[in-house]
């Protein structure tokens, strides 16, 4: 006879797990090919380990999209994928009538996202949230979303319109490299790590076009400015000075060519992101103009760090 406890059957606890674990072992060994799972729902049993074994085995056939019900899981490929994100696509999307008929991607959120605006007579406010842990792909997931905007939230027949949304596109694209330079860092997990969070906002007329865009920053991790973990570095933009200043500048800016600042750690790790041209380009292009970037610049007021912590304790002015 069975025994039963406080209203729990040991038994049948005991059946349960043995036929989950024949359920388990006919799903991963039997027929269904894992990688051909585009929904994570149609795993059966859903078990972490199921899920798992479906996510890998779509990353080693090079498929990085899976949707999971109305939510998508993007996996990082951690090498360009250039067909993934072409310009001939984000239309493909755009035009199919069901897109979520197509394979799963990022851009099926998008467009269900600007559809949702489209289709209601008092158009609502539509978000995307995109989280998971540091280099998974945040940062490039809504790098994504702006450019597929950019391309289909224009109108084709107008050319006033699409030079907007152009226009609006390169600043939102430009402010990139300027808030990576002042916020992103390298990290263990990540040489680009984003050391703060952002909402940004793209803004539609009454059409659905692109007529503007604005970008909150939340949290910025200000403690990096003076202590780093080991092996991590300080935020891009004073590397980028070090490095990229002219000698002009560094005249101007007190920065003596070679100093080691104890502030400033690591700087032999020679990074794409150690660019100062492209930051102040990009910031040419947002509208700040060279006198006020080297305001901006200057080492006794935004680069105040590698005054304070010069390793030979001099000070630099
Ligand atoms: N879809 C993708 N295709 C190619 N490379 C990618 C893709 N997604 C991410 N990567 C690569 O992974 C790196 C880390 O991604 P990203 O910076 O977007 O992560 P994150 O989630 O924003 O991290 P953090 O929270 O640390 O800022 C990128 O620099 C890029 O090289």
């Amino acid at each position: 006879m069975l025994q039963q406890v406080n209203g729990h059957n040991p038994g049948s606890d005991g059946q349960a797990r043995e036929s989950l674990r024949e359920d388990l072992q006919k799903f991963l060994g039997g027929e269904v090919l894992l990688h051909q799972l585009d929904d994570l729902t149609k795993v059966n049993p859903v078990t972490l380990e199921t899920v798992l074994r479906c996510l890998q085995a779509r990353y080693m056939a090079d498929t990085f999209y899976t949707n999971a019900g109305c939510t998508l899981v993007a996996l990082n490929p951690f090498k360009p994928v250039l067909h993934l994100y072409s310009p001939e696509l984000m239309r493909e999307y755009h035009a199919a009538p069901q897109p979520q008929k197509l394979k799963p991607h990022v851009f099926t959120v998008g467009e269900q996202t600007y559809r949702n605006v489209k289709s209601l007579i008092e158009p609502v406010n539509q978000s995307i949230v995109v989280s998971g842990e540091s280099g998974a792909g945040k940062t490039w997931t809504s790098r994504c979303l702006m450019k597929f905007y950019a391309v289909v939230a224009t109108s084709p027949a107008s050319w006033e319109s699409h030079k907007i949304a152009e226009r609006i596109e390169q600043r939102i694209l430009n402010s990139n490299p300027v808030m990576e330079a002042f916020g992103n860092a390298c990290t263990l997990r990540n040489n680009n790590s984003s050391r703060f969070g952002k909402f940004i906002q793209l803004q539609l007329n009454r059409t659905q076009q692109m007529v503007g865009a604005a970008v909150q920053t939340y949290l910025l991790e200000k403690t990096r400015v003076v202590c780093q973990a080991f092996s991590e570095r300080n935020f891009h933009i004073f590397y980028q000075i070090c490095k990229g200043a002219s000698e002009d500048e560094r005249l101007q800016w007190h920065l003596p060519e070679g100093a080691a600042f104890s502030w400033l750690p690591n700087p032999e790790k020679s990074l794409e992101e150690d660019c100062f041209e492209v930051t102040r380009e990009a910031m040419l292009h947002l509208g700040i103009d060279t006198p006020t970037q080297n305001n901006i610049f200057k080492v006794r007021r935004k680069a105040a760090p590698l005054t304070f912590g010069r390793d030979d304790g001099q000070p630099l002015s």
